[in-house]
């Protein structure tokens, strides 16, 4: 049966996920009791934060190592580090992080594109301001981080599927435009159960595992509504900035407002709202329809003290015959004039 010392040993080389410095080093092997009889060990382990995914992460590394060298139960508990160690090795952490997030020195501008429900239109949204940034001469990405239905790679014709080169996913370049997306890993789009931290390690293996080269922006599709997923996204890109979508109802407003209140919450500078779905424009007319209500957007923008971006109306792309992307609009449709607008809008304010 391990002793003490033994446990001591094993664990010493062992990284305080947020410090990137090991146990020994940040003194976090805060006390380990055997029960000999029973082979079981408990430990006490500081770390830099408590209660968070790497925590689950950290434990289970622990049990596995103590197991395999023969404790047959394991408790663990886990306590926060003093603030002085943590303020001693938090800068270069910070750092290291900021540099590897995409494993290059110069890091993209992020803008998350969210929305209070479902089906409003921030996917669509999210395809074709990335389709203008790039008509607008920049480098552009997408994380379709939509886990209730990863729509990106339908939405832009993708079907080819990513490259792995050595240890990197090569994202799938489309109009060249760079994408990602989980819908490329999972089996006919087929329904998983996510927990909150799997979602947080999927955007951080979307970051670490993805070869993005240089990029000027890049996109993120959220799930719809205010979850776990806009925390994991504070946590890892602090100066991530964010746009919102909402349709003119004034309830689908309100619950927009939530995500928004969120945003404002976890410190995300808003670019602005997009009004999708604002109106239906009658071809033999060209009188305008307000279909789904009117104002919900400006009403938006007011409640989070930003701007509206533009307005959308409900129209479809053309379909072209040999590059169908059924939801990318041409860069002469009228909507695809609308999103070169609101790219420019959001270029001049993240550039300014
Ligand atoms: N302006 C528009 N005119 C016509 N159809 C649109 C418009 N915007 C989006 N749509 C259509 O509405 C549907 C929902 O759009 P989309 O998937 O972008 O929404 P979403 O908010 O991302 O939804 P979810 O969160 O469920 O993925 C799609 O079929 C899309 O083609």
């Amino acid at each position: 049966m391990l002793s003490k010392e033994e446990v001591t040993e094993l664990l010493k080389p062992v990284n305080d996920p947020f410090l990137h410095k090991t146990l020994e080093e940040t003194d976090g092997i805060k006390s380990i009791s055997i029960k000999e009889e029973k082979k079981h060990v408990s430990v006490k382990v500081a770390i830099a934060k408590t209660n968070t995914a790497e925590q689950m992460d950290l434990q289970q590394e622990i049990v596995a190592i103590l197991k395999k060298n023969g404790a047959s139960t394991v408790g663990i508990r886990f306590e926060q580090l003093p603030d002085e160690i943590i303020q001693k090795y938090q800068p270069a952490a910070e750092a290291e992080q900021e540099k590897s997030l995409l494993g290059v020195s110069k890091q993209p501008n992020f803008i998350a594109v969210a929305s209070g429900k479902g089906g409003v239109g921030k996917s669509t949204v999210t395809v074709n301001l990335a389709m203008s940034l790039m008509r607008l001469g920049k480098k552009v990405g997408i994380i379709d981080a939509d886990i209730y239905g990863f729509s990106v790679p339908d939405m832009m014709g993708i079907e080819n599927r990513p490259q792995v080169r050595g240890e990197k996913i090569i994202p799938v370049e489309r109009f060249g435009v760079q994408v990602i997306s989980m819908g490329f890993f999972v089996e006919d789009n087929s329904p998983i159960i996510w927990r909150g931290p799997m979602l947080g390690k999927m955007l951080n293996s979307f970051f670490k595992e993805v070869e993005w080269g240089d990029l000027d922006y890049l996109l993120l599709d959220l799930p719809p509504g205010t979850g776990d997923i806009a925390m994991d996204v504070h946590e890892l890109i602090p100066s991530a900035k964010e746009v919102i979508v909402t349709t003119p109802h004034p309830s689908a407003a309100f619950v927009a407002a939530r995500a928004g209140q969120m945003a404002v919450k976890t410190e995300h500078e808003i670019l602005g709202v997009i009004e999708n779905m604002a109106y239906f424009e009658s071809k033999k007319t060209g009188e305008k329809e307000f279909v789904f209500g009117k104002g919900g957007g400006q009403k938006l923008a007011d409640v989070l003290q930003t701007k509206v971006l533009g307005e959308l109306p409900l129209q479809q792309p053309y379909e072209e015959e040999d590059e169908f992307a059924p939801s990318v609009y041409q860069e002469d449709h009228p909507l695809g004039k609308e999103y070169h607008k609101m790219a420019a809008k959001i270029v001049a304010k993240v550039e300014e």
